[in-house]
């Protein structure tokens, strides 16, 4: 196995730019999905703790030192912590790896998207100053009238597991960036790196209070963030039943939410494709890359029944060739599921999937090499029927399941036979049928011959059940900030509506 010689830190929630202890002083255990050892904690925060972040993140607000900045003075924070962050690079990753299973490949990469999307928002933050007033002509003497962009204000960002750091940066520079004070919860599967982020802020001297970072349960740490009346807005990417949690609380208090939700995607393949390997590898890359655990996996391969044997040939020899290991290990392409939680539950559904009917064409199992640790095979499923379980729920593990279809209309009846609506891919090169499908695909997310590449200037989001709202691009940003319109009576005549008493 790999050795790595990174230590876990041990950390305190950071609150108003220190590490507080929580109030109730309890812990969460850290397990090493590779291993399942215990190694280390992270604190566990509770309603008193959200109280106190909350009164941080307004007091921020309220003082000049964050609430009157400019953007190009919140740029120089945000480019600031990009720049620590890739300092700090090869260490986080190896954390990120240790604590969510991600291969080192794959937390080195987390960790350049994470450095990118600071600078990205840095560039956001400076050109907002020259948007933030911006005049509107009436063409009418008596009234000046423009709009400002303001900072939203104390914003709630909950996170997940799946690409710990990445999503909360997908959160947190644009918050910044906005001017808002932020508080993140990170998913307790997680945590570590995004308590980084923490002691990152401090380093750079992140003015106290500006972003916040409790660790905990989710119920206990996160839920009061919906329902606190001091938080403005939720900003959430996680599983649907959560969303609308969220959404529920937040209502009562007519709080907007953005809900980055879960995805059943498909992946359409037609004859017509040019190289068949390096459809395979899209089709692959699309549902095993980081062990499926993807809000927008391609877990649905739609494949045009002339080559679909030929396909699964190809996609036989290319899975079995997948490097499955501890995720340090040179060259792994595929390590454990994040914890014995969604272990189970990824093994719950192929079982499932063979009790309805369907076959497991290849995996479904453990690794036999590997007798610790939650890994499962990649797994593709074949005979399976649009009522099947395996067909509508997210897996969010590496688990594909496969159908066939003759006609383009009976490909995007299949493509949109879900409920979910984050993205959908094509393989074909015929340019007009691409564009037809794009049309076509009910989701927020399309992608042309590949799947899964993601630039932090467009906007990533779905409908349907994957939610609303958009992160990412000026989208991304535009969600935290207020728009307030100001209308000034620039007459100095009266305005005569009622009779004056003094005529
Ligand atoms: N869209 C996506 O990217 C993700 C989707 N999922 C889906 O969710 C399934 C379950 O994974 P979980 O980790 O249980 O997801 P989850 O949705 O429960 O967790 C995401 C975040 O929500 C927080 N949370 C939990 N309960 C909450 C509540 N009542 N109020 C406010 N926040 C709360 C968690 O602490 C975590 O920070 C996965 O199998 C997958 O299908 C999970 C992670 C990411
Ligand atoms: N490609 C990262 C997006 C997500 O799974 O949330
Ligand atoms: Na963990």
């Amino acid at each position: 196995m790999a050795m790595s010689n990174v230590g876990i830190p041990c950390r305190q929630l950071y609150i108003d730019g220190e590490w507080r202890e929580p109030v109730k002083k309890n812990r969460i255990p850290i397990i090493n999905p590779s291993t399942e050892e215990i190694i280390g904690d992270i604190p566990a925060a509770t309603s008193e703790d959200v109280d106190i972040a909350v009164e941080a993140a307004r007091k921020a607000l309220a003082r000049d030192d964050w609430g009157s900045t400019t953007g190009a003075q919140r740029a120089k924070y945000l480019r600031a912590i990009a720049a620590k962050v890739l300092e700090r690079k090869s260490e986080l990753a190896t954390l990120e790896s240790l604590d969510s299973g991600k291969t080192s490949f794959e937390s080195a990469a987390d960790m350049d998207d994470v450095a990118a999307c600071f600078e990205y928002y840095a560039d956001l933050a400076e050109a907002l100053d020259s948007k933030r007033k911006t005049p509107v002509n009436l063409h009418l003497d008596s009234f000046k009238t423009y709009v400002l962009r303001e900072p939203l204000g104390v914003v709630g960002l909950i996170t997940p597991w799946n690409y710990p750091l990445l999503m909360a940066t997908w959160k947190v520079a644009p918050a910044l960036a906005a001017g808002c004070a932020a508080i993140l919860k990170p998913s307790e599967l997680a945590s570590i790196t995004c308590l980084e982020l923490g002691e990152i802020c401090r380093e750079v001297g992140l003015p106290p209070g500006a972003l916040n970072i409790l660790t905990g349960w989710g119920p206990v740490a996160a839920a009061p963030l919906s329902s606190h009346p001091h938080v403005d807005k939720i900003s959430f990417t996680g599983s649907v039943p959560t969303g609308t949690k969220i959404m529920t609380a937040a209502a009562q208090l007519v709080k907007p939410v953005t809900l980055e939700l879960g995805g059943k995607s498909p992946i359409v393949v037609f004859d017509d494709i040019d190289n068949l390997d390096i459809a395979v590898e899209w089709a692959l890359f699309g549902c095993f890359s980081n062990a499926g655990q993807v809000c927008s996996a391609t877990s649905r391969l739609i494949i045009q029944e002339s080559i679909a044997s030929e396909f699964l040939d190809r996609l036989l020899l290319w899975t079995k060739n997948i490097k499955i290991s501890d995720p340090l290990e040179e060259d792994c392409k595929l390590g454990p599921i994040v914890s014995s939680g969604q272990y189970e539950k990824v093994l719950k559904f192929i079982s499932n999937a063979k009790n309805e009917g369907a076959t497991i064409l290849y995996g479904g199992e453990r690794p036999e090499h590997l007798k610790k640790g939650y890994y499962v095979q990649p797994t593709i499923i074949t005979d399976v029927n649009t009522s099947m379980e395996i067909w509508k729920e997210e897996v969010f593990g590496p688990v594909l399941c496969v159908k066939t279809f003759k006609t383009e209309e009976e490909a995007i009846e299949l493509a949109n036979d879900t409920k979910y609506g984050l993205a959908s891919a094509i393989m074909s090169k015929d340019v007009e049928r691409c564009e037809r499908f794009t049309k076509a695909f009910h989701s927020g997310i399309i992608w042309i011959n590949c799947s899964q590449p993601t630039f932090h200037q467009l906007p990533w989001g779905g409908k349907k059940r994957s939610g609303f709202g958009r992160d990412l691009g000026e989208w991304g940003l535009e969600k935290y900030l207020n728009i307030k319109q100001v209308t000034e009576y620039t007459s100095a005549d009266a305005w005569a509506f009622y009779k004056s008493p003094s005529n």
